[in-house]
């Protein structure tokens, strides 16, 4: 006879759906799915795992990271990307379709990454698909293919080389629209206007002001703001669902709130650097903290937490945007010629507790619904992910709200160890995650199970609005 349940998890402060904070509770898992929750689960389990005194909460999702595969292995790749996010509490993410080579804009290319990805994940993996000029008429096959949703850059991505992923121009974005509209998708925006920040940048340039500070004044809010507008606007002609990607500014997070209570179908995104570091730290720690749009003055910071706090934000992505460590190596260059981008998919979920719920006390629901069932929602990954519930996949990320520990670059999972969160003390710890019922990962020994992530495609239209 088989036992009642594969695994039970004992004793946790567990993280349920709309509360703010956890109840102690057993949960018993059957075929990787939440087959029960108790306060005192009994009967046969082959396993059981001690969580007294930990906090159970769902199994992250982050949207949004570049693994680089294929053509930039050097950079990430799925092996690395994907136990890091697993040592920070993740169990499933959504690949961008740049910086790959080729990237994710035609159904060719989203078969490699899929070949590439397959048998190689250590947590659960979806595709974005790219909204590039040229490439219009491959939209609904990519959506018929299962891409997550669709995602277009404002301005320009940076990098060099043939074939890689390119801005949209006005037509395309709005042609775009039209056309993920008529099929019920979800485009995803970096917006920010590429006219201004490329004028404002060449400005700095030759003018010699070339330092952390001049990047950030080349790249304004008024830049993500405008950007912001236009799409909204572009949105209300056409119909098309958006989603903004790494919002940094808290007037971007008004204005897209605002068009939400208006009842357009729109949500946002910010990342843990948005709310843990400023522009002085992108000054002091160099390129390794240099993203776009850029980290932003103090008083921002602090206005992106209220927000937050108050519920307007939908969920906290790492932008995950890797490159070798040369490249953030400032030697020789000015920061404008540094990589733009932030190593942090390992961190996000520490970060916000630790921050967040030890710090600030913001209740530790607040993570769950930033994490996982903001994501979930949005993309059409609920009712299979997004919570702690009965007949949800068992994804879980048990974290020790109370132990200390110093990140060092050995700690970190990435294919190239840098982060601007090195030498940072953190007040807690992920202590194991949990994909559909199997351990994938615990703090004394590292990753356990490297290669059991699946792949998750959904069906155009399934997305809800959160
Ligand atoms: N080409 C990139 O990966 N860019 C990324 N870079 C950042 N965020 O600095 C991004 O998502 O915009
Ligand atoms: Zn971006
Ligand atoms: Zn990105």
């Amino acid at each position: 006879m088989s036992e009642r349940f594969d695994t039970i998890i004992r004793g946790g402060l567990v993280v349920l759906e709309g509360r703010d904070e956890p109840v102690k509770l057993d949960i018993g898992i059957k075929d990787g799915k939440i087959a029960e929750l108790a306060p005192r689960l009994e009967g046969e389990s082959a396993s059981e795992l001690n969580a007294e005194g930990k906090i159970v909460l769902p199994g992250g999702i982050d949207m949004h990271v570049h693994f680089n595969e294929p053509g930039m292995s050097h950079w990430e790749g799925f092996p690395t990307g994907s136990a890091s996010l697993a040592a920070g509490g993740f169990t499933a993410y959504a690949d961008m379709p740049l910086n790959g080579l080729p990237p994710t804009v035609d159904i060719p290319a989203l078969n490699m990454k899929a070949e590439l990805a397959a048998g190689r994940s250590a947590v659960d993996y979806a595709f974005w698909g790219g909204l590039v000029p040229g490439k219009l008429d491959q939209l609904e096959a990519l959506a018929e293919a299962g891409v997550i949703a669709f995602k277009a850059f404002m301005s320009s991505p940076g990098g060099e080389g043939e074939g890689r992923f390119t801005e949209v121009d006005e037509l395309t974005l709005y042609r775009g629209m039209e056309r993920i509209a008529s099929f019920g998708g979800i485009l995803a925006l970096h917006a920010e206007n590429d006219a201004l920040t490329s004028l404002l940048a060449q400005e700095a340039i030759a003018a010699g002001r070339t330092g952390a500070l001049d990047y950030a004044a080349s790249r304004p809010p008024v830049a993500e703001l405008e950007a912001v507008n236009r799409a909204l606007f572009y949105a209300q002609q056409t119909g098309c669902k958006l989603h903004f990607v790494h919002i940094s500014t808290p007037e971007a997070i008004d204005l897209i709130d605002s068009a939400k209570k208006s009842g357009m179908d729109v949500t946002n995104e910010t990342c843990p650097h948005y709310l843990i570091l400023t522009e002085k730290d992108m000054e002091r720690l160099g390129p390794v903290a240099k993203c776009a749009p850029p980290l932003r003055d103090s008083d921002r910071v602090e206005a992106m937490w209220e927000r937050l706090a108050a519920g307007k934000i939908d969920m906290v992505t790492s932008d995950h945007s890797p490159c070798t460590t040369e490249l953030k190596d400032p030697t020789g260059k000015t920061f404008f010629d540094s990589w733009g981008g932030i190593s942090g998919a390992q961190s996000s979920l520490e970060l916000l507790f630790h921050e967040g719920v030890n710090r600030r006390k913001l209740p530790v629901g607040l993570l769950a619904r930033v994490f996982s069932e903001g994501p979930a929602r949005r993309f059409g990954l609920y009712p299979a992910k997004g919570a702690i519930a009965k007949g949800f996949d068992a994804d879980l990320a048990i974290i020790d709200p109370n132990e200390s520990y110093m990140l060092t670059a050995e700690r970190l999972l990435y294919r190239n160890r840098h982060s601007p969160y090195t030498g940072m003390e953190f007040s807690c710890r992920v202590s194991a995650t949990l994909c559909r019922g199997q351990l994938v990962y615990t703090a004394e020994d590292g990753i356990v199970k490297a290669a059991g992530g699946a792949r998750l495609s959904v069906k155009p239209g399934k997305a809800l609005k959160v």
